[in-house]
This record gives C-alpha cells, structure tokens and sequence, in this order.
C-alpha cells in the first residue's frame, strides 16, 4: 500500500502530521514518501507540480494531501500559483470524482451554524465533479481588448462539459444513492446557462438506468439556501466544479466547522488523492491550532475507497467520534464546557482513542 503524501503549504504540514501518525499506529503496512505540491514545490523548484511529485503520485496507489496556497506566493504569473500544482495533479490523475461527506458528529450539534433541531442527524453527500467546467475551459486569460474604442483590461474563462464527463460523474452519485438513501438531487444553473441545461438533460437521461433512486432537479442559488434553511432534504448532491466548491464549503459549517470536512477525489478505478476539503489556512498557519480531523477523516476514507480497509477506517472513524464525546475541541469547534486542543494534542487524543 504506497502513499504518496503532499503536505503542502500553511497548516498542511501540521495536519498532515497527525493523519501521518494515525495511519502509522494502525496494524497495516503503508509505503509512505513524501513529495512536495503547491507553494513549497514552487519556493524549491519554480513549478508547482514538479516532475518528481508527478511520478510519485503516478506510482503510489493513494495521495494523501494536505493544503496549498496561501498569501506569499498571490502574486506569482498563474501557472506559477500553488492552486495550479492542486489542478495539475487532479487532472493528470483522472480524479473526475470529488466525495465530500458533510456529517455531523452529534457531539457538535451546538458548533453548527444552524439549530440543532434542523441539523440533528445530517448525513449529506456531495458528489463534485472535479476534472472539468469552468476551472479547466479554454480559452481563458486577461487581455486587452478594444472597448468602445478604447483599450481595456478584458478577463474571459470558458465554461463547458461533454456528456460523457457529466455521466461519468452520475453514474458515480446514482451509484452512492442505491448505496444510500437512494434520493439525488442534481443541482445546476439550467436556466441560465447551456452548459448545465446538458448536465440537466443527461442526468434525466440517466435516471431511467437507477429506477430504485428518486432523482430531482435544484438551481444552484435555490440548493444554497436550501441547504441552510432545510438540509435534511438532501440525501446525496451532485454537481459541477464550481457550484460543487462552493456548496461544499457551505455545507461544511451545518457539521461545525471546515475543519471537519474531508473528501475523497477518485478516478475510474478508485485511485484516489484524498485532501481535506479546506484550504492551508493561512491566518492560522505555524501556530499549532488547526484542526487535524477533516485530514485524519480523509485519511480514513482512502482506507475505505483505494486499499478496501473497511474495518481500518471505521477504526479511525470511530476513534474521532470518541475524541469527540471526550470533549476534546480545537479552536474552530470550541464551546464552553469541552477541552480546548491544539493539532498535536487532538492527534494524541485520536492516537489514544485507537
Ligand atoms: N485543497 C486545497 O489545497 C485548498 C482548498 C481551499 C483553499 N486553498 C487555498 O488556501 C488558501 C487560503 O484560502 P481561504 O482562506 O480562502 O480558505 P481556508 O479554507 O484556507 O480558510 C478559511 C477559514 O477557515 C479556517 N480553517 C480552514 N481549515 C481549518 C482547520 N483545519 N482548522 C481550523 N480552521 C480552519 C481558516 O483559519 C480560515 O479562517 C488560498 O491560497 C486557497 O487557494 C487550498
Ligand atoms: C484551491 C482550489 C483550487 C480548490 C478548488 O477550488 O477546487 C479548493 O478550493 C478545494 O475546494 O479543493
Ligand atoms: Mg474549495
């Protein structure tokens, strides 16, 4: 079982630490080598993707990641930026499929952004399209054009999908509902733009293959304040790159916190990059408080999905859920009343808890 772990920039090194450790005490044997994405890779080689994590990644049978970017590398020429070396190794890998489970630990019910009564329970599923839209168009840039006779800065990018990418990424969200709760809801911008009227029309398309799950329909503005007004409509989401982004993020604060949202990103055969699904945080960086568990989560996903180590990761799964009833809390989770963490001493926590 080869791992090929990307700690990356800001809190990724911290967090990637105790998934590190976690997976270290359980009783399998993992090949781990570490490789660097993202600023860290551009600061050392001027590419954010250098060549060297490229064949590691292509090697490894899983990618543990932690989080790029951040504030100091803002400025560079695009294909220079940390984000680039993320989309590089997602397209390059053919991880065309983004899992983001938002769950809410009971013990968090208070940490949440909504009622507890409207929460209770959550259990959603959303299933990002991660390798096509308006993040990889062409043609995109900025450029001057000639306005009104006159010349002016002018920023394009291209929004598209081909129908074989929007039922490939249905099939894998029609696949996780059978599996579910067997509801999907398809969320989209149909009426507005043509590109999600396909992503309407093939989703319907498909639907006639999985009569056992109930797909409906939702515009992308309308599933955002759904999610905050009733989330417990949704069973699994499935949507574009961008929209898939943006919700997933939202979604995350109804468990409590980013810091508790991990993800999975697969390519056909479940070789996955595994990633929580925040950012490296910089406003927290090198300061010893961010919360570890999205990335022990994610961790215990890539047991789930690429190595088939079920009871493994309901091991680790099981060991956050009791560092929680414990009441051990990083600072984005804190309430008073619970014990106030920072990154190692969660990990220990989760250590002693397996
Ligand atoms: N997958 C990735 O590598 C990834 C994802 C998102 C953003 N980014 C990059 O990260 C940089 C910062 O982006 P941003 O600030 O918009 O988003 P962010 O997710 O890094 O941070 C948003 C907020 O959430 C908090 N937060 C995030 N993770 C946390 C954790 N584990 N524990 C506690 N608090 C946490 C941060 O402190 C911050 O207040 C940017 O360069 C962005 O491009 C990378
Ligand atoms: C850093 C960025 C490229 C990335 C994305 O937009 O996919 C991030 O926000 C995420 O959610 O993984
Ligand atoms: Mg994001």
């Amino acid at each position: 079982m080869k791992i090929c772990v990307l700690p990356g920039d800001g809190i990724g090194p911290e967090i990637m630490a105790e998934a590190v450790r976690v997976l270290r005490a359980l009783d399998l044997k993992f090949e781990m080598e570490e490789a660097l994405l993202g600023g860290s890779a551009v600061d050392a080689t001027g590419n954010p993707y250098p060549e060297a994590t490229s064949k590691l990644a292509r090697e490894a049978d899983a990618v543990l990641l932690g989080a790029v970017g951040g504030p100091k590398w803002d400025g560079l020429p695009r294909e220079q930026r940390p984000e680039r070396g993320l989309l590089g190794i997602r397209k390059e890998l053919g991880l065309f499929a983004n899992l983001r489970p938002a769950i809410l630990y009971p013990e968090l019910a208070n940490a949440s952004s909504l009622k507890p009564e409207i929460v209770a329970g959550l259990d959603i599923l959303i299933v990002r399209e991660l390798t096509g839209d308006i993040y990889f168009g062409q043609p995109r840039g900025i450029e001057m054009r000639e306005v009104n006779g006159k010349g002016e800065r002018y920023g394009f990018n291209t929004m598209h999908y081909t129908e074989s990418e929007i039922r490939r990424i249905g099939r894998v969200a029609f696949e996780a509902a059978r599996k579910r709760d067997k509801r999907l809801c398809s969320v989209d911008k149909m009426n507005v733009l043509e590109t999600t009227q396909l992503w309407r029309d093939v989703m319907s398309e498909l639907a006639a293959e999985y009569p056992d799950v109930e797909l409906s329909h939702m515009l992308v503005d309308n599933a955002a304040m759904q999610l905050v007004r009733a989330p417990k409509q949704f069973d699994v989401m499935v949507t574009g790159n961008m929209f898939g982004d943006i919700l997933s993020d939202e979604a995350s604060m109804l468990t409590g916190s980013i810091g508790m949202l991990p993800s999975a990103s697969l390519d056909e055969n479940n070789k996955g990059l595994y990633e929580p699904s925040h950012g490296s945080a910089p406003d927290i960086a090198g300061k010893g408080v961010a919360n570890p568990l999205a990335t022990i989560l994610s961790a215990a996903m890539m047991l789930r999905y690429t190595f088939a180590q079920e009871e493994a990761a309901q091991r680790v799964e099981g060991a956050v859920k009791k560092v929680l009833a414990q009441g051990f809390r990083t600072g984005d989770i804190f309430e008073p009343g619970t014990k106030k963490v920072g990154t190692r001493e969660m990990g220990d926590a989760v250590l002693a808890a397996l």
